[in-house]
């Protein structure tokens, strides 16, 4: 599904501060897969992420899902792979704190450039999969932390993308609210989605079905 061969990402490229992040990086993940990025801070793991999300560019090598190059596309292009093909879970879970949990779920639904029917009902079903569809007209800034993660995780399913990718989606929760929010992570595995999951946590990393480790730009393991 995702195959990245020799990328190399650096930033503020060819300014007095050039920096590269990424050292011809090549890696594939397949269909299903559940995957860890570990490493130690500053390795590089969310720059890689944020290019396999498209939300980021490289300057070399090449990426490209389900057989689909992706560079050089026009915002709008990217705009459309990241809405149909990539829920996208944060640390800081990145919900309208004001909105109701209802109401963030529909974000990705209001974007989509496909007509979209049921808009509510969808977003309800999604709530109800993460197991919180009785907080639904609750605004976000009365969840606790592991409920919001179920809200951001409905989010980035509601679109039905095949491929989440979740930057240390525990790194704000405690012991027993992260294995929560993992236990999820695996069953939406389960269900036939592919999940890649930066964490420094190894008890979160050993869960998965293969950790990717970064060091100083590569690839080392
Ligand atoms: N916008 C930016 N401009 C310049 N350098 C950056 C930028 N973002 C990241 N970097 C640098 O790129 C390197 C990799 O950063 P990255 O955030 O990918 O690391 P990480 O492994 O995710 O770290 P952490 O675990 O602390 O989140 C670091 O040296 C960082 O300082």
């Amino acid at each position: 599904m995702i195959k990245i061969s020799n990328i190399t990402k650096k930033y503020n490229p060819k300014k007095s501060n050039e920096f590269e992040a990424l050292h011809g990086v090549s890696c594939e993940i397949n269909d299903g897969e559940l995957v860890a990025v570990i490493g130690k801070s500053g390795a590089g793991k969310s720059t890689l992420l944020h290019i396999l999300a498209c939300i980021d560019n490289y300057q070399e090598g090449e990426y490209t899902i389900d057989g689909t190059l992706v560079k050089n596309l026009s915002e709008k292009q990217y705009a459309k792979i990241r809405n149909e093909k990539i829920g996208m879970v944060m640390q800081d879970f990145a919900l309208v704190e004001d909105f109701t949990a209802l109401e963030n779920v529909m974000i990705p639904l209001n974007f989509s450039k496909q007509k979209i029917k049921n808009k509510k009902e969808k977003a309800l079903a999604a709530l109800k999969s993460v197991g919180i569809g009785e907080l639904a007209k609750k605004p976000c800034n009365k969840l606790s932390g592991g409920q919001k993660q179920r809200v951001a995780i409905a989010r980035a399913i509601v679109n039905e993308p095949s491929m989440i990718l979740a930057d240390e989606p525990t790194g704000a929760l405690d012991t027993k609210t992260s294995a929560e929010i993992m236990a999820l992570f695996k069953s939406l595995n389960k269900q036939g989605r592919t999940v890649v999951i930066v964490t420094h946590d190894p008890k979160i990393a050993e869960q998965c079905d293969r950790i990717i480790e970064i060091s100083d730009g590569r690839i080392v393991k």
